[in-house]
């Protein structure tokens, strides 16, 4: 599968250079309106290839997007030390409104894989602005959140992460929910496993890791000024995920008619993604609190993106 990278940044690079790695990709076309960033991230990425693939990895034009099954919109600002994703959206909706007029004439059937902040509120207007099937306009979400959360939970347990079948929910920014109830580690419920592996999930740990999670770009900015390599991963995967038609169950962001009482929004839950895109919404089970803080994250992006003159 051919695939576009619109915005060579620190994100859209890491993603070409996952990629490329994974041989994900038959050919992989780096855009940017700094095309000598472009071109040199794509030589850069190619001289990769050798080790691992044999992925052909240029920089191009918009209409060098011909052809591609994915496109994967990483454009805009991101987010200097201090500042929230959502602070972001008037500048980041401007430069998507300029993106798509070039994109979409080029390739109207290509699945938009979205990455920049805030990525559910860029989810929601991408879609509206398209006016692609919502299942073909797919926004990263919490994709990253939830590696973070399997990550931290893994280390507390003594387990590989890819052993951790949890997920966190809703937006991808500081209202997200870590969906403790319905976490398994293999097939075990969470807090049982703790029990039996003498690492309970006490109060303080659960609360020391929903930190790191929620606050872990932060603790990234300032430490080293933006995050890339664990969302180039992550777009990795769902773009392996649709090439192989592979049904994952991934949380990312789609608009979806309703969660947790809120109607027409964009945020993550686990959803079955292949080669069509999201096939089918998971709505895992909640307690109350969980319910009521996804809710709230909810209406917090309705009430954003439905704020954004289109
Ligand atoms: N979804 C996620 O989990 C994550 C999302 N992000 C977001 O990804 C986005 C990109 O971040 P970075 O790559 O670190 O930023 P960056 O500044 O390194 O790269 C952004 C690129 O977009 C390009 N660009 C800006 N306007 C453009 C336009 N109109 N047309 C074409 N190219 C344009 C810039 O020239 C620049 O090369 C940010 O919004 C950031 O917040 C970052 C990390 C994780
Ligand atoms: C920057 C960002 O969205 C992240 O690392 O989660």
């Amino acid at each position: 599968m051919k695939v576009g990278i619109v915005g060579a940044g620190m994100v859209g690079s890491s993603a070409g250079y996952a990629l490329a790695l994974m041989g994900l990709a038959s050919e992989i076309v780096l855009i940017d309106r700094n095309e000598a960033l472009a071109i040199a991230q794509a030589e850069d990425i190619a001289h990769a290839v050798p080790f691992m693939s044999s992925t052909v990895v240029n920089a191009g034009q918009y209409r060098d997007l011909e052809g591609a099954g994915v496109v994967i919109l990483a454009a805009g600002v991101s987010q200097k030390p201090g500042e929230t994703r959502l602070e972001l959206l008037e500048r980041n909706a401007a430069v998507f409104r300029a993106v798509l007029a070039e994109v979409l004439p080029v390739v109207p059937d290509a699945i938009l894989l979205i990455a920049s902040n805030p990525v559910d509120i860029m989810t929601q207007i991408t879609t509206r602005l398209s006016g692609i099937d919502p299942r073909r306009v797919i926004g990263s979400g919490t994709i990253l959140d939830t590696a973070r959360f399997r990550s931290l939970v893994g280390r507390h347990l003594g387990i590989s992460p890819q052993s951790v079948h949890a997920y966190v929910l809703g937006e991808h920014g500081d209202s997200e929910v870590l969906a403790w109830t319905s976490a398994r580690a293999g097939s075990v419920p969470l807090s049982s496993f703790a029990a039996q592996v003498g690492s309970p999930l006490t109060a303080d740990v659960r609360a020391q890791i929903d930190d790191g999670v929620r606050n872990a770009a932060y603790k990234i900015i300032n430490g080293k000024g933006s995050t890339y390599y664990g969302i180039g991963a992550g777009l990795a995967r769902i773009v392996k995920a649709i090439a192989r038609d592979q049904r994952d169950v991934l949380s990312v962001s789609i608009s979806t008619p309703e969660v947790a009482g809120v109607s027409d929004v964009a945020l993550s839950i686990p959803r079955v993604v292949g080669a069509e895109g999201v096939l089918t919404d998971l709505f895992p089970d909640f307690d109350d609190e969980e319910y009521a803080a996804l809710n709230r994250s909810a209406s917090l992006l309705k009430e954003r993106a439905d704020a954004i003159p289109l």
